[in-house]
């Protein structure tokens, strides 16, 4: 019987859920040890030679039989309710977390292993909290006063139920600290599973083209092997447990059953006692049952755990949502930020100013901190040093949603949803009317093909946009952030994907939509830069040089050197 600390902190958000199961299960409860005294008074009659006697407490016991049978249907169906209800909770409370945690956190850990934790843990925890939980009230109430209450018809059996249930509660619990350390190691060696499974599938194309789907095979069959012994080596101590419970559970009432028979009772006495006896155990008996369903939840605790204490890389300590509307002055004072577990700074004492409505391409080699800064200005990682600034005001002091609502962002890696083409860029703002949809497709360039979809903007679109080419699904996103009407506008590569013609139509397109807007581009290709208004190179994450494309080839620094090197390829 495990009720750890952590878990029961969390049932705190569902205290109704488990006091309701709590308070249904003792209510059948009752009702069993209701039937016990009833047979046993009925009994009792039919030994005293009086069968007709027994007739009025038999009918009382097919009535609390039938009301039991209510009572067990109630318990099962608020159960189920309360299941769906702690699922329900417990995953927002997981998800908005991890929208805290943000992309940061993702980056440092496996992404099957958070889900894993999601899905498996959370269905897990739904038994924990309403079935066993409750049933942990159940028998810490019910045998406790039942013994009171036999020990105040016959000491000894009183003395015989007591030792038996307090050895059931107590005894099992010398095994609980190696079931747990067994229990985490079985959810780590699931958690690894279901992460290689995700990752196998993910990068599946990746695999078969380098022939590495087979050599994965085999890594996957040595996880899933781990993963049996790990349950083998868990189920090993959950059986001895199981065992040493039910022999308490059968000695108790063998012992209960000798002090009936010893003839120091009358009749109905030693009936009670023996019945009763019986029902001291069950809730017991069937807290063994509900903690195999429970056991997952309690496995994944560590993963719970790790989720819910992650300190997020930013925290939204900010009060101000007055996010500017119109194009502000983005200003980078010496900002210095390390990646945790590095020693060198991705952006080091980095000072850039983007006046209102200007465009600066930032361009540098490969590693030189371009993404930091994007990723700094959205507040994914907050600088160690320094500080960032619209219009003067630090980015800090506006709550999160306030500022991202203010920054509109097309990444390299383009995400669209399993969904309709028109789900994907109300993202960007729910409230949106088709027209506006279809105006923001047309500004990127994208209104033709949506168009030419089977079901135009109602097209369903794949996992990621799976059923789109990479020009495509670049072309929606750039539509997204359009729509967002955000007065400052980060670009990552945003034509990295697209044929020259269409490339041609998007940067006309995005000349319209960086007018009155702050734009930041991070550029891999001239062709990406050529429109902006200046061109900031960046080398071991600070400025090396800024200007005019023309001027920065003229002075023959580190931007020539980039283009000489083709690190800027036409
Ligand atoms: N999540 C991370 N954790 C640790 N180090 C990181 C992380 N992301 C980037 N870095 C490191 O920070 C430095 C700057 O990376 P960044 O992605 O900003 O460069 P970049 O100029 O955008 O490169 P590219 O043009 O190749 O995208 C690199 O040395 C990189 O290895």
């Amino acid at each position: 019987m495990i009720v750890h600390r952590r878990l029961v902190r969390l049932a705190g958000q569902v205290t109704g859920q488990v006091a309701a199961c709590a308070g249904l299960g003792l209510a059948v409860s009752a009702a069993y040890v209701g039937q016990a005294v009833l047979l046993a008074a009925a009994l009792a009659e039919v030994a005293r030679g009086r069968p007709d006697a027994a007739v009025t407490p038999l009918a009382w016991a097919f009535a609390v039989i039938a009301g039991r049978a209510a009572l067990l249907w109630a318990r099962e169906t608020v159960t189920v309710w309360a299941g769906a209800l702690i699922r329900a909770r417990l995953r927002d409370r997981l998800v908005a977390r991890l929208g805290e945690l943000g992309p940061a956190y993702l980056t440092g850990t496996r992404t099957g292993r958070a889900q894993t934790t999601l899905v498996d843990g959370v269905e897990g925890l739904d038994a924990y909290f309403s079935r066993y939980l409750p049933q942990v009230v159940v028998t810490f109430c019910v045998p406790v006063a039942l013994v009171a209450w036999l020990a105040t018809i016959d000491a000894t059996a009183g003395a015989v139920l007591g030792a038996a249930v307090a050895g059931v509660l107590v005894i099992p619990r010398l095994w609980d600290v190696t079931l747990l350390r067994r229990g985490r190691e079985r959810w780590a060696a699931f958690a690894e599973l279901a992460s290689d499974h995700l990752e196998a599938m993910q990068g599946m194309a990746t695999l078969r083209a380098f022939g590495a789907a087979g050599r994965l095979g085999a890594r996957l069959a040595g996880r899933a092997h781990d993963l049996y012994l790990t349950t083998m080596r868990q189920l090993r101590v959950s059986l001895v447990e199981t065992g040493v419970s039910a022999f308490l559970v059968q000695a108790g009432t063998a012992g209960a059953a000798l002090v009936a028979a010893g003839g120091r009772l009358d009749a109905r006495e030693a009936f009670t006692v023996l019945l009763v006896a019986v029902e001291c155990f069950r809730p017991v008996r069937n807290l063994s049952e509900y903690w195999h369903a429970g056991y997952l939840g309690v496995s994944a605790v560590d993963g719970l755990g790790e989720l819910l204490t992650a300190e997020p890389a930013v925290r939204d300590t900010g009060r101000r949502a007055d996010i500017p509307r119109h194009a502000p002055r983005v200003r980078f004072e010496h900002v210095t930020f390390t990646y945790p577990g590095r020693d060198r700074p991705a952006v080091h004492d980095l000072s850039l100013t983007i006046e209102p409505g200007e465009t600066v391409a930032l361009v540098g080699p490969s590693g030189a901190g371009k993404s930091t800064c994007a990723a700094l200005l959205q507040r994914h990682v907050d600088p160690g040093a320094g500080r960032i600034t619209l219009d003067g005001t630090d980015l800090r002091e506006w709550r999160l949603d306030a500022l991202r609502a203010g920054i509109a962002v097309v990444a390299q890696d383009t995400y669209l949803f399993h969904g309709t083409v028109a789900d994907n860029l109300r993202l960007a703002r729910p409230g949106a009317t088709d027209e506006e949809l279809v105006a923001a497709c047309a500004a990127a360039g994208a209104h033709e093909f949506v168009a030419a979809l089977p079901a135009g903007y109602e097209t369903r679109l794949g996992e990621r946009g799976g059923t789109l080419s990479g020009g495509q699904r670049q072309r929606l996103a750039l539509a997204r952030a359009l729509l967002a009407d955000a007065p400052v506008l980060v670009l990552d590569e945003a034509t990295s994907h697209v044929d020259p013609r269409a490339e041609a139509a998007i940067a006309q397109a995005l000349a319209r939509a960086r007018r009155g807007r702050t734009c930041l581009v991070i550029a891999h290709r001239l062709s990406a830069v050529r429109d902006a208004d200046r061109i900031v190179v960046l080398a071991d994450g600070a400025v090396a040089e800024s200007g005019g494309h023309d001027d920065l080839l003229a002075a023959a620094g580190p931007y020539t050197r980039l283009v000489a090197a083709q690190e800027l390829p036409a």
